[in-house]
């Protein structure tokens, strides 16, 4: 479909774009055209996004790379959107690694980050290696290293740090101190050091996360972490990048700021100092939030004592950041955007009480058929979609050049009996 229409107002400032940005008729038409709910993605703001965090870290650090974490979507035209604009992979499974390669992405655009990682995606990810010996493996314990020597790996080695330090916009998201992660800060140099006596591998990197959703409260914890992760990167010494990771976050409520980028990165570099590697960061969040938005139709209106309740066809399965960490997502009326607002309480078809994307929350009562957006769902929307409660997963409307296209299908009955024997 080809729609002259832009998808938001041009207006508005192109580090943020809120939900009411997004173009209502546009939305509203995409809905009708494809039914709900439907998770809609704007490939151009994703390069968008891209281009705005990737000028920040040129102007402030000598040739840094700019990797995406595909954990925040897996799909294959927002990772193709991506290596068009030459931002390689960050894979945390081997399942993340095939999606990238059957995109499109080199080995060596690839790095591959398991966490934990079961026997399978060795074999698999050594293998992919063995015939284009380019990509990056990142550990976060000592007996993975043992794991790929096994397997015959002799290629780019990264250590993953634990720092001790963590920040995010919830404690399920904050990894930089869970023990989980990495390997324990102080450990770090006599590891790095056995690896080079004791295996034939490329020691190349130093890597940390210190967690998800960082605004710019949290950037005295970012410096003070950086600053840990360079002054190790110096005592280890001899080695090509170090990478700080993700957590780049983005106001998600109307009344919080954008982060100032070029700030984070000047404030990144000074808190780095000198060091003879280059910079790697690898977001998620950043690139793909408002980028995205999840339309759904309202079904149920009903009148309680205690609140309104509204039914849309959107649950939990579809969108489950609200269930999971009560992440605040925006939702709109795009159908009935005067009607009188009222604290309402919206909730989607799964019998859970968490299956809940607000409650009590000033807004515009709606008529059954009104049909609403909810907002920055492009960052770990689909990627966590489930068919809990055997609901087929919505189709995903790709936006690119004016045009929009369905850049995954509806998920149908069928769909969810697929692989039973
Ligand atoms: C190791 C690692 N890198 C990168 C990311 C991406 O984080 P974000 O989407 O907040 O940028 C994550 C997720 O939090 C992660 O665990
Ligand atoms: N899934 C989390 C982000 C963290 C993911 C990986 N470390 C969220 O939706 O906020």
């Amino acid at each position: 479909m080809t729609d002259p229409t832009p998808t938001t107002d041009s207006d508005s400032d192109p580090a943020v774009r809120r939900l009411g940005d997004w173009d209502a008729v546009r939305l509203r038409s995409l809905a009708e055209q494809y039914d709900t709910p439907a998770y809609v993605i704007d490939l151009d703001r994703i390069r968008q996004n891209y281009r705005r965090l990737s000028a920040a870290f040129e102007a402030a650090f000598d040739d840094p790379t700019v990797m995406f974490a595909v954990k925040a979507h897996s799909g294959r035209a927002v990772i193709e959107t991506l290596l068009d604009e030459g931002v390689p992979m960050e894979c945390a499974a081997a399942g993340e690694v095939f999606r990238a390669l059957r995109a499109g992405a080199d080995p060596d655009e690839i790095q591959y980050t398991g966490v934990n990682p079961p026997d399978g995606d060795l074999d698999y990810v050594v293998g992919v290696w063995e015939d284009a010996p380019g990509m990056t493996f990142n550990v976060g314990a000592e007996d993975s290293v043992e794991r790929l020597a096994e397997r015959g790996f002799d290629g780019r080695l990264c250590l993953r740090v634990n720092p001790g330090i963590a920040a995010g916009h919830h404690e399920k998201v904050k990894t930089g101190a869970h023990p989980k992660f990495g390997i324990p800060y102080d450990s770090v140099p006599e590891v790095a050091e056995r690896v080079r006596e004791e295996y034939d591998m490329d020691l190349v990197g130093l890597h940390a996360h210190a967690g998800s959703g960082m605004l710019d409260e949290d950037m005295d914890a970012h410096a003070e972490y950086v600053a840990k992760m360079g002054e190790l990167a110096r005592e280890v010494g001899d080695l090509e990048f170090l990478d700080i990771g993700g957590g780049f976050g983005v106001p998600y409520r109307d009344d919080e700021d954008p982060l100032d980028i070029d700030a984070v990165a000047e404030r990144t570099a000074e808190a780095l100092g000198d060091l003879d590697a280059t910079l790697k960061i690898e977001p998620g969040r950043y690139l793909l939030a408002d980028a995205g938005c999840l339309l759904a139709t309202v079904n149920t209106v009903k009148d309680t004592p205690e609140t309104t309740v509204v039914g849309i066809d959107a649950s939990m399965t579809t969108l489950i950041r609200p269930a999971m960490y009560d992440a605040y997502h925006g939702i709109r009326n795009l159908t009935n955007p005067d009607a009188p607002v009222e604290p309402l309480t919206v909730g989607g078809p799964v019998c859970e009480s968490s299956d809940t994307f607000c409650r009590d929350r000033p807004l515009p009562r709606p008529d059954r058929g009104d049909v609403v957006a909810i907002g920055h769902t492009g960052a770990y929307g689909y990627a966590m979609a489930s068919q809990f409660h055997s609901q087929p997963r919505p189709v995903e409307i790709a936006l690119e050049g004016g045009e929009a296209r369905v850049a995954r299908r509806r998920e149908t009955f069928d769909d969810l009996v697929r692989l039973e024997e």
